[in-house]
């Protein structure tokens, strides 16, 4: 028998299949997207070679993706892990117009037309618009942290940051991503477990944003149809400060989206809170409750709490809300003043993360967790069941 013919078969003695590296292709999801490749048109091609040798041609989606370091990488593990292979090689090539539009109509389901996922009848994504009559009372802080910490929980949680003068979310969660764009879908940035948009990804450098209304809403509105979310559990939308345009815009757009009112303990802030808070009465939103920020600094040296910003504000904008809209609405938590939250939102790590035993990290993920079991409600849903006629 010839000695110096090569083995036709790979390192365990199996020849793997087409169809093995195709099997184990399908463990291998898009970064963003979060589909396996195979949905996705992403695989171009793939030969096995006698020896064991496999090749994988991987379609990306647009040229200089992002993510081709992490697809080689996870191609490369996946295919190697099939037994019989010896070796691995991946090709990168870039889809066509063509099969972006087609890989856009599949991630909308087959859709052609844009619309709002979450105002859709059978929608189980909860969407909490998160409010502050003034500015700086720590509305961003919150949000970051509820999804940080409801993602923690294993929740799937994306976060619009339509605070378009004030965008600070990305920051907040340790992301200076810039989102990859397939046809007119975008693919949001992942960060601490959180899907998150925000139009400072848009802008060039740290510059201004100056729209007025119309452009407001036409932002809103790419942000809740065009980027690819995903099937979500939560969406947290951090609105500007006020009364302003975008909460009409919110209302119109996610009818079903329910406000979250954030206020300091002061007296002033209150007031302002309890005004934003009662849009919600025009335009017949829910009301889920009131966080009350900044609620006290414990001393450091006695651990006695001082009242910075006074107290009681959570509780009188709970309160006036309740009576404008006859629906009773509750304070959800209080945090206090704290300064790893802060440091937290420089660092990019959110508190509940970072520190989720200091005494903020404890109020936040609190709020978190009254939020993340509330139940969702099928009154109104479409199930999707066709019933079967009588035989
Ligand atoms: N409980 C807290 N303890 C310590 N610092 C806090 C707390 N809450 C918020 N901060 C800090 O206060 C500042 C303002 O917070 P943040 O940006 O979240 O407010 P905002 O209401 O979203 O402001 P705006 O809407 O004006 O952008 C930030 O530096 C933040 O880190």
């Amino acid at each position: 028998m010839a000695t110096d013919i090569p083995p036709a078969t790979g390192a365990t003695g199996t020849l793997p299949t087409e169809d093995d590296v195709r099997a184990a292709l399908r463990r291998v999801n898009d970064p963003e997207i979060h589909r396996p490749i195979t949905d996705l048109g992403m695989v171009k091609s793939i030969a096995v070679a006698t020896d064991g040798r496999v090749e994988v041609g991987i379609y990306l989606t647009v040229q200089g993706c992002p993510m081709r370091e992490t697809i080689t990488t996870d191609v490369r593990s996946a295919v190697a892990a099939v037994p019989g292979v010896s070796e691995v090689s991946v090709e990168l090539d870039v889809m066509s117009d063509e099969q972006r539009k087609e890989l856009a109509s599949t991630l909308r389901g087959g859709q052609a037309e844009r619309e709002v996922p979450f105002a859709k009848p059978g929608s189980l994504t909860r969407v909490y618009a998160v409010a502050s009559g003034k500015g700086g009372v720590g509305k961003s802080s919150v949000t970051v942290n509820l999804a940080a910490a409801l993602a923690a929980d294993g929740l799937k949680v994306g976060v619009v940051d339509a605070d378009i003068y004030g965008h600070s979310v990305p920051r907040m969660l340790g992301t200076d991503a810039r989102p990859t764009q397939v046809e007119n879908m975008i693919m949001p940035p992942t960060a601490q477990g959180v899907k998150v948009i925000s139009i400072g990804m848009f802008t060039p450098g740290n510059a201004p944003v100056v729209w007025r209304g119309p452009m407001l809403h036409r932002a809103l509105q790419q942000f809740l149809a065009d980027v690819y979310w995903g099937d979500l559990d939560v969406l947290l939308l951090d609105l500007p400060p006020g009364t302003g345009d975008i909460a009409i815009s919110v209302a119109q757009l996610v009818p079903g989206a329910e406000i979250l009112v954030v206020t300091t303990p002061q007296q002033a802030a209150a007031e302002v809170a309890e005004r934003a808070g009662s849009i919600a009465v025009q335009t017949h939103q829910k009301i889920v409750g009131v966080v009350e920020n900044m609620a006290g600094l414990p001393c450091p040296h006695c651990g006695e709490l001082v009242d910075v910003f006074g107290t009681g504000g959570g509780e009188r904008v709970a309160e006036g809300l309740t009576r404008t809209t006859g629906a009773k609405v509750p304070v959800l938590g209080s945090i206090p003043i704290d300064v790893r939250l802060r440091e937290g939102g420089d660092d990019g790590r959110p508190v509940v993360l970072s520190d989720p035993e200091s005494p903020a990290g404890v109020a936040l993920r609190s709020i978190a967790s009254s939020l993340g079991a509330r139940q969702r409600g099928l009154a109104g849903m479409s199930l999707g069941i066709t019933p079967r006629g009588k035989f």
